[in-house]
């Protein structure tokens, strides 16, 4: 029961390979650190298991499975500007129930007030959309979540609540978690193993 990328590779239209190779499994409740410099592919390589590019080479394989492309994707991604994974035209409510209708308990752990629900996502503070990003990821189908420099913008103190949410849910649900981010700091903090981007993938 696994989330593996195996041989993965991606290139650009007409551009060289940004990176073969990629080799990396994550079990349930497991949250490894993704660590590497800027520009070198950890995003794609995000985009790239939770279906939201196609592998150039290789693939992502869900409990020894391609990835499933119709409906909810059981591996979501979470990136650092959650203004850019939500619709702008919907209210704050719709943006919570497109997948399913969250849990009253998933609400209150992320300190989601309801008040929030006839809002539009630009009348919520940078922090308090990305909590309405992590709630919305989490539709019972879920299995895996990337988290792309998630809590990159935020002030130390939402960082933390954040990574303290989704430790328990690891911890409790089994949820694996890929955290991705160049502040090793955070990474030794919330994450159960660290791998460097060098060493899983090779590199153009
Ligand atoms: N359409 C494109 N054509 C060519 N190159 C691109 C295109 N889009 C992105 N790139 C390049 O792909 C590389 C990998 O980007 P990616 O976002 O995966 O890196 P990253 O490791 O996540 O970086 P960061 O830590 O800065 O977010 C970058 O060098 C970027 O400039």
């Amino acid at each position: 029961m696994m989330l593996e990328a195996r041989a993965l590779g991606f290139a650009h239209p007409e551009g060289p390979p940004l990176f073969t190779d990629a080799t990396l499994a994550i079990a349930p409740g497991e949250i490894v650190g993704l660590h590497g410099p800027s520009g070198i592919g950890k995003s794609t390589l995000g985009r790239l298991l939770s279906g939201h590019l196609a592998p150039g080479w290789g693939a992502v394989l869900l409990d020894g499975a391609p990835l499933r492309m119709a409906g909810f994707c059981p591996v979501q991604y979470l990136g650092q500007s959650p203004m850019h994974m939500v619709n702008p035209r919907w209210r704050v409510g719709a943006i919570l129930s497109e997948a399913s209708a969250p849990e009253p308990k998933t609400l209150a752990a992320l300190g989601i007030a309801e008040g929030w629900s006839a809002r539009y996502p630009h009348e919520l503070s940078g922090g308090q959309l990305q909590r309405v990003a992590i709630a919305r990821a989490l539709a019972p189908g879920l299995r895996f979540l990337v988290a792309d420099e998630i809590s990159t913008m935020l002030d130390a103190i939402t960082q933390a609540e954040i990574w303290a949410f989704l430790t328990r849910l690891a911890a409790e649900r089994g949820i694996g978690i890929l955290a991705i981010s160049h502040d090793r700091a955070l990474l030794e903090a919330v994450a159960t193993r660290t791998l460097e981007f060098r060493e899983i993938a090779l590199g153009p």
